[in-house]
């Protein structure tokens, strides 16, 4: 069950149910199989410790946290249950009000059993032990592609997404100081501005000036502007994704094969699925599209390395390039991961942002007054210096990520063992780390179902109200410790940089009666109609 929301973020769906049901159904097959822990266990390469301190001693036994019978799940998720097709988000809820803060779900097929808390002390406890390398598990299909059917591309690099342990930490460590570094992010700035304001240029065609609404769909537009981003750092190319001319064949192929990605990963990935036995018919068809998108990136990517030997710099200048420095099979894997982890995520936080300031036309005033003064010109380019100072801006994308999370929880198997919520946890035991739950309650944020972006700035006299009153665990969007999110700096980059151009230059109103609907799929996101109205200024 709880590979749904470990899939790239601890993103939840609405196939969770099916896959806690499939599990059930399952496990009746599988009591000989090895129990889940000591399948994971491997990913840890730890000595044993046995703990002996009167914490562990004296908490409850591991057995004794509540939780549902595999009776009552299948009940409550068969048709005509109440929690028939829900998403993990209700499933998450309505066991919270069965059993409390803390409750247990048993895993089998190699899965671990997952233990749900809602208790910010919990989560600096696992995020604490989590050791040098932190198990997220999750998109296997993609493994399982990278390591057993393209050894040739890969040579055993399986990518941050998807691997785990020593091979994960190999990777990241060599991946951190070109991702994690600022100013080799933000050196993409000038190529990011151009990108905003191309798709400033496509919106304001694709706009009936009439009426402010859109003659195309907003979320497309968007995910285009998405992936057109990343792939000038990924790929140090323009993709022409937001020019009016078709993009090439190759294009084509990473956008058809991302699709294809997005659509059945929930089957292969989320439900316990017999891939490994059986290759059915849809399962070849995502590996066909990991092939596709594997080797136009690869095309891409030697394009690019081609141009950079032409111009003979001594010096690594681009992402893609320091990747490359250090072998081609981390620069590929990593372009194809940006690519799978930066599209949904900033495009959809993007629309979140723009949904919450056109329902609060104040809070978008000051939000402009702000940058109005950075860009009193609106043609002026966008620079270090200009974007130094948004604090406003960045206050409301945090507001955005804290109501509406692309990740409703994060997942860690625990790292040793540990004591949550004064009971035994042992190590290799999935914990799932509730936070969309908290940071939308008014134990934690006050007036929590309020867009006040207010409460993240800091003044001349007072640090933030949020730092002043909460833990920092409640608040987590990108996720914490050695193994959060390698894409934060480009996240924040592209979407600052997109949203400045878009206010500056549009007054966005909110004309839908309700307000933006959301499905938790892979990541939590808005579907549905798009009723945006658009007056440029
Ligand atoms: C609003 C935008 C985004 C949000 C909120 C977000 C959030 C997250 C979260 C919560 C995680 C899990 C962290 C953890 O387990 O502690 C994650 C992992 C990851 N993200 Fe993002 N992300 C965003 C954008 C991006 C972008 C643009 C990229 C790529 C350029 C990216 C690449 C990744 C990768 C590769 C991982 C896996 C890291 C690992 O396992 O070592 N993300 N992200």
């Amino acid at each position: 069950m709880i590979s749904k929301f470990t899939l790239l973020y601890a993103g939840s769906g609405q196939q969770a149910t099916k896959c806690v049901m499939d599990q059930l159904v399952v496990r009746q097959l599988s009591n000989s199989l090895p129990r889940a822990q000591h399948v994971i266990l491997e990913h840890f390469e730890t000595k044993e410790e046995t703990r002996e301190d009167p914490e562990w001693v004296n908490a409850k036994d591991y057995k004794q946290i509540p939780g549902p019978s595999s009776y009552r799940m299948l009940r409550d998720q068969l048709p005509g249950g109440r929690l028939y097709k829900t998403n993990m988000h209700v499933l998450e809820r309505h066991y919270r009000e069965r059993y409390g803060d803390i409750f247990r779900i048993s895993g089998i097929l190699g899965k671990p059993d997952t233990v749900f808390t809602f208790n910010p002390a919990d989560f600096e406890t696992v995020y604490r032990n989590e050791t040098i390398w932190p198990v997220r598990v999750g998109l296997e299909s993609l493994g399982h592609y990278r390591l057993k059917k393209r050894p040739d591309v890969f040579q055993g690099v399986a990518g941050l997404v998807t691997s785990q342990g020593r091979a994960w930490g190999d990777i990241r460590n060599k991946v951190n100081p070109v991702m994690m570094k600022v100013q080799n992010i933000r050196q993409n700035l000038p190529a990011v501005d151009n990108i905003a304001q191309d798709f400033l240029d496509r919106l304001d065609s694709k706009l009936d000036h009439n009426t402010g609404k859109l003659t195309t769909d907003l979320t497309e537009e968007i995910k285009m502007w998405a992936f057109e981003s990343v792939a000038v750092v990924a790929l140090n190319t323009r993709l022409g994704l937001l020019a009016r001319d078709k993009p090439d064949a190759n294009v084509l192929k990473i956008v058809d094969g991302m699709n294809i990605f997005f659509d059945k990963a929930n089957t292969y990935d989320v439900s316990p699925s017999f891939w490994k036995y059986v290759e059915t018919p849809g399962f070849k068809e995502l590996m066909k599209a990991y092939d596709d998108v594997t080797n136009a990136t690869t095309f891409f990517i030697e394009k690019a390395m081609e141009k950079f030997k032409n111009e003979q710099n001594d010096e690594a200048q681009s992402v893609l390039e320091k990747l490359y420095r250090i072998n081609k099979n981390v620069a590929v894997v990593m372009a194809i991961d940006m690519l799978m982890a930066g599209l949904d995520t900033t495009s959809a936080t993007v629309i979140t942002v723009l949904h919450f300031l056109g329902q609060n036309p104040e809070k978008q005033e000051e939000l402009r007054k702000e940058l109005f003064k950075l860009l009193p010109d609106p043609k002026m380019p966008l620079t270090d210096e200009n974007t130094k100072n948004m604090p406003y801006l960045r206050a409301c994308i945090k507001e955005a990520l804290r109501l509406k999370p692309i990740a409703v929880g994060n997942f860690r198997l625990a790292g040793r063992d540990i004591v949550l919520s004064g009971y035994k946890v042992p190590k290799g035991v999935g914990v799932y780390m509730a936070t969309m739950s908290l940071s939308n309650s008014d134990e934690y944020f006050e007036r929590s179902a309020e867009f006040l972006p207010e409460r993240w700035i800091k003044t001349a006299k007072a640090t933030c109200p949020v730092s002043q009153k909460h833990n920092p665990f409640v608040y987590l969007p990108f996720g914490f410790g050695p193994r959060t999110c390698i894409g934060k700096r480009l996240a924040e980059l592209e979407m600052e940089t997109l949203l400045v151009r878009l206010i500056r230059n549009y007054r966005v109103t909110w004309v839908g009666e309700k307000p933006l609907e959301y499905i938790n799929d892979l990541i939590l996101r808005p579907t549905g109609e798009m009723k945006f109205k658009f007056e440029k200024l």
